[in-house]
C-alpha cells in the first residue's frame, strides 16, 4: 500500500500556479494500479482518496503512520465505489458483492477491509474516499437502485444528467462523508455550471466512463480567478472549499463526487452568478 501526502494551498498562492503546479497539488493522475491499494492523503478535510485494484488475490486496506491508529478505520469511515468489473469487499469477515457502479459504506471501527476481484481478466476497481469519523454507523451496500435520484439539466445547455446520491442522510447514515455519482447523457458535456462553492465542505471528483482520447476540462479556483485541469479517464481532483468544481468534456462521462466537512447538507451551496466568473 502506498500513501502520498498533499498539503493545503492558499488560494492567493494558487493564483500564480503553472499548469504543472496545479496538477501536482490538485490532480491525482493514477488511482488504479493492478494488485495495489494506492492512496492520497489530503489535508483538505483530511480526505483520503485512492484506488484498490485486486487481481489474483485479496488486497488489504492497511493503516499507516499518517493515519495514526492501529487500523485504518479506527477513527475514520470509508466510501467504496466499484468502477471496474464485479468484486467483493470483506469487512471483518463479512462479504459484500459489488457489481459495477455499486457503492459500500464501511463503518468506523471496522478492523479488517479486504478487496477481491471476481474475474482477474476484468478486475474490480474500487474507488475509495475516507473521512475522519466520530461515531460508528452501519456498513451498508448502496446500489444505484437504492440511491436518491435527481434528473436535471437540458439538451440546449448540454448538461442532461442524473445525480445519484448514495451516501447521503436520506439513504445511509455517516459521520460526515457524503458521496454520489453523476452520469451525463450522450451529447451532454457540462457538469455543475452554473458553478458553486461551499466553504463548509471540501469535495473530490473522479471522472470515468471516458475513452482514452477524450478529456474533461475541469474548472477550479476562486470564482474570480478560474483555472482548468485537463483530466483523463479515472483521474481525481481535490477541490478545497473556496474552489469552484465544474467540468466540460470532449464527450460525455460519469463522475463520483464526495464531500467532507461541517455539514451534510447537499443543498448548502453558494451559487456563483455567471457575471462573477473570471
Ligand atoms: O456539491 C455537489 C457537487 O458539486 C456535485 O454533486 C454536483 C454534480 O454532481 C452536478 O452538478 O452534476
Ligand atoms: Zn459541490
Amino acid at each position: 500500500m502506498t500513501i502520498a501526502i498533499r498539503q493545503v494551498c492558499h488560494p492567493e498562492a494558487v493564483r500564480h500556479f503553472s499548469a504543472a503546479e496545479l496538477r501536482r497539488h490538485f490532480l491525482i493522475e493514477t488511482l488504479f494500479v493492478p494488485g495495489e491499494v494506492k492512496l492520497t492523503y489530503s489535508h483538505i478535510d483530511r480526505l483520503v482518496v485512492g484506488g484498490a485494484t485486486p487481481t489474483t488475490g485479496a488486497i488489504r486496506l492497511e493503516s499507516h503512520r499518517q493515519i495514526g491508529s492501529p487500523n485504518f478505520l479506527d477513527r475514520r469511515e470509508l466510501g467504496v465505489v466499484n468502477l471496474g468489473g464485479a468484486g467483493r469487499v470483506q469487512t471483518d469477515g463479512e462479504s459484500h458483492h459489488l457489481d459495477p457502479r455499486d457503492a459500500l459504506y464501511v463503518a468506523m471501527g471496522t478492523r479488517d477491509v479486504r478487496f477481491e476481484s471476481l474475474d482477474e481478466s476484468s478486475p474490480a476497481k474500487f474507488y475509495l474516499v475516507s473521512t475522519p469519523a466520530h461515531a460508528r454507523f452501519e456498513t451498508v451496500k448502496i446500489g444505484l437502485d437504492r440511491a436518491r435520484r435527481i434528473d436535471l439539466g437540458d439538451a440546449a445547455n448540454g448538461n442532461v444528467r442524473t445525480i445519484f446520491q448514495m451516501i447521503h442522510p436520506e439513504v445511509c447514515r455517516s459521520a460526515q462523508l457524503v458521496l454520489g455519482m453523476t452520469q451525463l447523457k450522450p451529447g451532454s458535456m457540462w457538469n455543475t455550471m452554473p458553478a458553486h462553492v461551499h466553504d463548509r465542505r471540501s469535495e473530490v471528483y473522479v471522472y470515468f466512463d471516458m475513452q482514452p482520447d477524450t478529456r474533461v476540462f475541469h474548472f477550479m479556483g476562486e470564482p474570480d480567478e478560474t483555472k482548468h485541469l485537463v483530466v483523463a479517464n479515472e483521474q481525481a481532483i481535490l477541490s478545497p472549499g473556496w474552489s469552484i468544481h465544474s467540468g466540460v468534456g470532449t464527450s460525455n462521462y460519469t463522475f463520483v463526487w464526495a464531500m467532507g466537512g461541517d455539514n451534510q447538507d447537499f443543498t448548502d451551496m453558494d451559487m456563483v452568478p455567471m457575471d462573477a466568473l473570471r
